[in-house]
């Protein structure tokens, strides 16, 4: 168990403050370890540290130098890599070997992805004819966007953190990150790693906190900030945004989602029950990408329901050192009540509970912690707030439909537009659903498979923008275009 006071990193140094706050493992519910929260001035002074460092030898750096550096950080990524695990396992009480198979080798995977995109980005320039008869040259050149606020939340936490971090380093950005109140050890790893990668001092900074009258909103409405990354709930989003509308501050936002899954009677049966029961129930469902609407097409709802609930109903407990779970615990006992209050409202609302409803008893320190069983719900109209909000928990709704069009108008009525997960067998039905799906990103007989060169993020509620690939470099640098009139 850790047992020290987890501290900011700020301009190379780790620093504590006058306050702090407890951590509580999600599988216990006992204290892992204290916190430092930052007061108005650690904030202060991480942006100091980061407008500082905009000015040094960061600023001389070249994209080969920068590419070289965050392969270091890769390295040593991978050389603290049970460092890393235990911390997330701690924070969060997922599967080690969840964190050993998709969060840590994904920070050290976001670290080599954007030094060899940043290696690799080609420049745009124009040859453009003049009023003499001459020509010109247009460029564009793009240069760091500044000190870019980094705020992430606690699901996946280093993956998310470092999704946002590499490109920014790589953009010769300096960055203040503030990790979720609830996820704050991996990051503190973070900084150790990234110092020990020889990053110089003031272009990695990290301060702990929360987010309304605390770390987050000072950091947020910092006049020093120039750009602010965001990912979590949308009504934090829409918060964070007004802030950033204030200061004329450059915003990337990955919010929320509550994303459809459909099942086409021509799917693979199989393998759409396997994917779906990873779409619904991974990491607990609390991915913004997980399936929490389900439409199955009439012929195969009942077979398909009986089939995912059968799965739900054998979901493996256990402790997060475990091999071969398929659950864990919800992040905190107040998300657990979020989350079971949720369970309530659908019966409220005339659900049928085919598997869960409710939390498993141990009988064990267990009982202390933040468990809810896998839940599979059918017979809820599209406009009840079951169907309708973020529930971010394990918990998945089934409804039948009859037809394409059908599957995709109910798919699309959502207040959020984050992902979709499509099962068929039919190639011209698979690229269809890619038009008409109102949605950042559609999956087709899979679900979170990853390239971390295409653009990743949402519609309407769910997001504003684009990361990944080039789509990050536009984000994380500010263009100037030169024209050269060549006579
Ligand atoms: N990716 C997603 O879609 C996520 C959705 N959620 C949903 O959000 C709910 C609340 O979870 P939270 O962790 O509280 O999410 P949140 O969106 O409130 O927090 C995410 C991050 O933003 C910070 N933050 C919060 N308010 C802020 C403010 N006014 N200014 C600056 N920073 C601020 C938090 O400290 C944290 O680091 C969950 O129950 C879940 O439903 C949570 C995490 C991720
Ligand atoms: O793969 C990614 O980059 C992101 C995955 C998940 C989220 O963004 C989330 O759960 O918030």
């Amino acid at each position: 168990m850790v047992t020290d006071t987890l501290r900011h990193f700020i301009d190379g140094e780790f620093t504590g403050s006058a306050k702090d706050f407890p951590k509580l493992s999600p599988v216990t519910g006992e204290m892992l370890c204290r916190v430092a929260e930052a007061g108005e001035s650690d904030v202060d002074d991480a942006v100091a540290a980061a407008r500082q460092a905009l000015r040094g030898p960061w600023a001389r750096t070249t994209e080969l130098e920068r590419a070289a550096v965050l392969r270091r950080v890769a390295d040593e990524a991978e050389r603290r890599f049970d460092d890393l695990v235990a911390a997330e396992v701690a924070d969060t009480g997922k599967p080690v070997d969840q964190a050993r198979t998709l969060d840590v080798p994904r920070a050290a995977a976001n670290f080599r992805a954007f030094a060899d995109i940043v290696s690799a980005a080609a420049g745009e320039s124009f040859l453009t004819g003049t009023a003499g008869g001459g020509r010109a040259l247009n460029y564009a050149v793009r240069k760091p966007v500044g000190v870019v606020a980094v705020i992430v939340p606690w699901n996946l936490p280093l993956l998310l953190l470092t999704w946002k971090v590499a490109p920014a380093l790589a953009c010769g950005d300096t960055v203040v990150v503030k990790p979720s109140e609830e996820t704050p050890s991996s990051a503190a790893v973070l900084a150790e790693i990234v110092r020990d990668a020889g990053l110089p001092p003031g272009v990695f900074n990290l301060v702990h906190g929360f987010g309304p009258d605390s770390a987050g909103e000072y950091l947020v409405r910092h006049p020093g900030v120039d750009a602010i990354t965001f990912t979590g709930e949308s009504a934090t989003g829409a918060t964070i945004g007004r802030s950033a509308a204030d200061g004329v501050k450059a915003v990337s936002f990955e919010l929320g989602g509550k994303n459809a899954g459909i099942v086409f009677a021509d799917a693979d049966l199989d393998a759409a029950v396997a994917g779906t029961v990873r779409s619904a129930f991974t990491n607990g469902g609390q991915v913004c990408l997980c399936t929490e609407r389900l439409y199955v097409q009439r012929p195969v709802f009942e077979e398909f329901t009986e089939r995912l609930a059968a799965r739900a109903r054998e979901a493996v407990f256990g402790w997060p050192t475990d091999p071969g779970l398929t659950t864990m615990p919800l992040i905190s006992r107040d998300h657990r009540e979020k989350v079971l209050g949720y369970y309530r409202l659908a019966r409220d609302e005339g659900a049928e509970v085919h598997v869960g409803g409710d939390h498993p008893v141990f009988g064990d320190a267990r009982d202390g912690g933040a468990y809810v069983r896998p839940t599979v719900l059918t017979g809820l109209g599209e406009h009840t707030r079951t169907n309708r909000e973020e529930i971010f928990g394990p918990v998945c709704h089934v409804a039948p439909f009859d037809d394409e069009d059908e599957a995709y108008a109910l798919a699309n009525d959502s207040d959020y537009g984050l992902a979709a997960a499509v099962w068929t067998r039919d190639v011209g039905r698979a690229h269809r659903a890619g038009s008409a799906l109102d949605v950042g990103l559609v999956w087709v007989n899979t679900w979170f498979l990853r390239d971390l060169r295409s653009p990743f993020g949402g519609t309407k509620a769910s997001g504003i923008g684009r990361e990944g690939g080039l789509r990050s470099l536009d984000f994380y640098t500010e263009t100037t275009n030169v024209c050269v009139d060549l006579g």
